[in-house]
């Protein structure tokens, strides 16, 4: 099953590039650095003149110029003279190393003892081309551009760039018990929560979301929503009516719109009743992920299956697999080992170790309440029933 299809690019500012992955690699016709320069305020010299120097014996050196970041050197350092430069300015001809100030003591306008040699030929010159030579590649495309990355595409003069378009992601509840969040809540009436997680977990994965609103639990309004987000959708995220009741119709509306089902369900605790489809006949793929209405249960069927699909689909090269980390477990966890079963709670580094604290009160997949500053879900194999406190325990970082 491929369920990643390719998304197409388009071009961006780099003021508007965070955030965005470069959909082709970028080469610069400069080197980095683009000329020797020095590493260190103090005095451009030649190696050989001071290589045995020390502060009994100072080398005296004739200082010919001044050199400032950003100017020329105008002059050649012949033996026995040295140059006055200051970090990041130009290396002048004649000149191979670099003695920090701290090791100088100017005698008078134009002359300097060196105290102390260099420990190498060359000390504190950033040579021309050796961070990266003019012509490779500087970043690959699929690269997650970040403050590091703006840096680098800035100093390669690279203006504007281009990038793999954002993800749309089409997001919408069903459910007859389900009101907006300003309607008063008649007795069997709940918030329609579900799609406020959805938008800001897709928003926070670098997608575009829309919301469709809300749709009964009936075939024929089930199947108009359907066909709506699926004309617009890279990924579409329906919440609710994807278990085996009378009013769950999501995939029997997926079948009647020529999905081809991949998924129906999963062994995973909470979450089970996922589904995923995709629509060949349509020239966008759009991928479905139909996911359980339990506000917990489609919270944790998003970090666990849809961030790593959104992620890829994004276009992104490395780290789109979901992240389990070993911890150490603060409390007695218990699954009934049926199920790969995930527990919340927060993932904490303490002294170098990772720790997880189970989330207090009810791990039902209802209560979206102790669900808050989760950053961490325990995973229980299935077949594992039990991890006592103290012991290791996978986590999946969120
Ligand atoms: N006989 C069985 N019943 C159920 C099974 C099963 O295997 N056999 N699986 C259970 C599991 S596990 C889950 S998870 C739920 C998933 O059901 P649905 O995806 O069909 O979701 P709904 O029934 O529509 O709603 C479930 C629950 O979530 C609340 N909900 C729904 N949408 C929202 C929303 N947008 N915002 C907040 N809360 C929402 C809804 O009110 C229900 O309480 O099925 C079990 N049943
Ligand atoms: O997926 Mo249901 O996941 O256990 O509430
Ligand atoms: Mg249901």
């Amino acid at each position: 099953m491929n369920l990643v299809s390719s998304i197409d690019t388009e071009i961006v500012d780099i003021s508007l590039s965070a955030g965005r992955i470069l959909a082709q690699p970028l080469a610069s016709q400069l080197d980095f650095p683009h000329w020797d320069n020095s590493a260190m305020d103090g005095y451009a010299v030649r190696f050989t003149d001071v290589e045995t120097c020390t502060p009994e014996q100072p080398a005296i050196l004739k200082v010919v110029e001044t050199i400032a970041a950003g100017s020329q050197p105008q002059l050649v350092i012949h033996p026995g003279e040295a140059a006055r430069i200051f970090t990041g300015a130009c290396l002048p001809l004649g000149a191979d190393t670099i003695v920090m100030q701290e090791q100088a003591q100017l005698q008078d306008e134009d002359r300097v003892a060196i105290l102390n040699s260099p420990s190498v030929l060359g000390e504190f010159v950033r040579h021309r081309a050796s961070f990266y030579q003019a012509g490779n590649t500087l970043l690959e495309s699929g690269t997650l551009i970040k403050a590091p990355e703006i840096a680098i595409l800035a100093a390669a003069q690279c203006q504007q760039l281009t990038v793999f378009r954002r993800p749309r992601v089409v997001v919408f509840s069903t459910g007859d018990e389900l009101v907006s969040i300003g309607q008063s809540l008649q007795p069997g009436q709940i918030v329609d929560s579900n799609h406020y997680a959805l938008m800001v977990f897709a928003a926070q994965a670098g997608a575009i979301p829309t919301y469709l609103g809300i749709v009964k639990d009936e075939e024929k309004a089930t199947k108009n929503m359907v066909a709506q987000a699926i004309a617009k959708a890279d990924i579409v995220l329906s919440s609710g009516g994807v278990s085996v009741g009378e009013h769950d119709y999501v995939e029997k509306v997926l079948e009647a719109l020529g999905a081809e089902i991949h998924i129906r369900s999963v062994a995973v605790k909470p979450g089970k009743p996922l589904t995923v489809a995709t629509f060949p006949q349509l020239p966008h793929q759009p991928i479905y992920f139909g996911l359980p209405g339990n506000p917990v249960s489609a919270l944790v069927s998003c970090w666990r299956f849809v961030a790593p699909a959104l992620k890829k689909l994004s276009g992104i090269k490395d780290n789109w697999k979901p992240e389990f980390i070993k911890a150490r477990s603060q409390h007695n966890l218990r699954s009934d080992g049926k199920r790969e079963t995930y527990l919340w709670g927060k993932l904490d580094l303490v002294a170098g170790n990772y720790e997880f604290s189970l989330a207090g009160g009810s791990q039902n997949s209802g209560n979206l309440i102790n669900l808050a500053q989760t950053t961490g879900l325990a995973m229980l194999p299935v077949g594992k029933t039990s991890i006592s406190q103290g012991e290791e325990v996978e986590v999946l970082k969120i």
